[in-house]
Order: structure tokens, then sequence, then C-alpha cells
């Protein structure tokens, strides 16, 4: 089996569980055989702009552990000018493939994983931070609980390669805001300019719908071009299937609002029926 040491201590690779453009993230065993997430960036070819968003996702992460269970854990970490090591906390399962996997989700479930996304979101937009890029892949289930585990500041990650086709989730526009597609003052070239923070509760109200409903708002629209548009088109209704559960129908609504000012904000979302109560 091969070894990874990050200050010193050794770890034994078991697999690898995702792979970016020059970043892997593997399942390890340290010596006491506890399981542990290692994220391997190569810097090799990285210019100074990715070293620098790569270091800035590091401070944050490590900053933000002290606010919130909701955001993965750093243990440690190894930056040089060849490579970095983030020993992170392992979880079970991201999101995506949880979704996937199991299209009916229970309330109870539904319920508890919404308030810890909320939290995690809440967590970095009290710290400046603005993802601008949530999906459910951005998201791992640790027993029980949901977890975020980037900041959309350093490049993604996707499954391993293996099923880097079947459910890598980088790139999909089924959670982007209408205000990021009509974003007319970034300029060709430069990297989207991250509006503000009602962008992420778009985002997040789509991976609400899809645990509601099985599918994202826009799902059935295949045609990637036809699906900007839809998502833009104020004249394109999205379907709200009547539901059982009232308040959660009325989170769906308030965060499917095209127009930002008038979509839901984070604080209102905590404070919203549907979270005081257990189903
Ligand atoms: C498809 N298959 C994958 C392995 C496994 O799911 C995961 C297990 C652990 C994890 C993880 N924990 N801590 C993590 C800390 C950082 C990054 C992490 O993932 C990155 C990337 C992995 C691919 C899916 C998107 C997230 C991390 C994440 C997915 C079962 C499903």
């Amino acid at each position: 089996n091969d070894t990874i040491t990050i200050k010193g201590k050794r770890f034994i690779i078991l697999k690898m569980i995702g792979c970016g453009g020059s970043s892997k993230v593997y399942q390890v065993l340290d010596h006491k055989n506890q399981l542990f997430a290692v994220k391997y960036v190569n810097l090799e070819e990285a210019d100074a702009q990715m070293v620098e968003s790569y270091k800035n996702e590091i401070q944050h992460l490590n900053h933000l552990q002290l606010y919130s269970d909701q955001i993965i854990k750093l243990y440690d970490y190894e930056i040089t000018n060849s490579y970095i090591y983030m020993l992170m906390e392992c979880g079970n399962l991201d999101l995506n493939t949880w979704l996937r996997n199991r299209k009916t989700v229970t309330p109870l479930d539904r319920k508890f994983y919404w308030k810890n996304m909320l939290e995690a979101v809440h967590t970095i937009h009290s710290h400046g931070i603005i993802h601008s890029d949530l999906k459910p892949a951005n998201f791992v289930l640790v027993n029980g609980s949901v977890k975020l585990i980037d900041f959309g500041i350093a490049n993604t990650i996707q499954p391993d390669v293996t099923s880097i086709m079947k459910n890598s989730q980088v790139g999909t526009l089924s959670y982007m805001p209408p205000e990021a597609i009509k974003d007319t003052s970034s300029q060709p070239g430069q990297s989207r300019s991250k509006i503000c923070t009602k962008g992420d509760v778009w985002s997040l109200g789509c991976i609400l719908y899809c645990m509601t409903y099985g599918k994202t708002p826009f799902q059935s629209i295949t045609n990637q071009i036809a699906k900007l548009h839809a998502i833009i088109d104020t004249s394109h209704p999205i379907e709200f299937p009547d539901i059982s559960e009232k308040d959660l129908l009325d989170v769906l609504k308030s965060c499917l609002v095209r127009n930002p000012r008038e979509r839901i904000s984070l604080k209102e979302l905590l404070d919203h029926p549907y979270l005081q109560h257990s189903p």
C-alpha cells in the first residue's frame, strides 16, 4: 500500500475518492486506524493565482473550523512549492451520490440536512465568503449530518476517474442563479463576479427542490442553452407540485424567486417556520 506523510505523520492510502484538474482526494488510515480524507494538490503546473486561491481556501477553512460543525474538519496541512496536502475529516458519501442513489428523501432527513446546509452557508457568508457554485457535490454526509467541503475559492474536485462521467457535477448549470447568467458586469475572461449572497440561496433552493421532487427545477430541459434561457425567463414558470408540507413549499417558492432582491435571505430561511418544528 502507498503511504502519504504529512508533518511527519504517515498515512496509508485506502482508495482515491475524487480527482480534479491538479488535485486528488484519498481515503487514508493513520497509525491508529483512524479514517481521514487527504486532499493532494500538485502545484507543479499551477500559476501564482491558483496557488494563491488554494492558500486562501485553506486559510478560510482553517479559520471557520471554530464557527460551525457543518464545515468539514481540517486537522492539518502541509504546503510546499510543489504540492499541498490537507488532512481532513472523511465523510461517508457526498450529497450528490446520496441523492442519486435514493430518489425519495424522508421529511425528517430533508429538514435536518437543510438545517445543516443553511448553517454551513450562513457561516461562510458571515465571514464574507460567497460560494457562488453550490451543488450537492459540495456537501458530504458525516455520521448523519451534512458538512460543506469547499468554499468555491479553489478549483473543483470531481468523483474518481471511473465515475467521472457518471455523476460528476463539475460545470452543472442546474443550480446556477439567474443573476449569474445575466451578470453583464463581468467582462469575458474575468471570473464571474460573486454578486451577492442571494445567489447561494437560489442554489440551496435547487438542492432542496431536488430533495423534495427528485429532480432539479430545470432538469427536464437537456439542451444547455435552452436551460440557461429557462432559468432567466420570468415567463417560464417553475413547477411546484402540491405537497403536504406547506412550510417546505413556501421555502422552495421563496428561494426560487428570479429577482435576487425579492428572494428570501439566508437569515430569514434560518427563522422560517419550516425549521421551527419537527415534521
Ligand atoms: C462517488 N463516490 C465518491 C467517494 C464516496 O463519497 C465521498 C466520501 C468522502 C468525501 C470526503 N470526505 N471528506 C472530504 C474532504 C474533501 C473532499 C472530499 O470529497 C471530494 C469529492 C469526492 C468525489 C465526490 C464529490 C466530493 C471529502 C467525499 C465523497 C462515495 C461516493
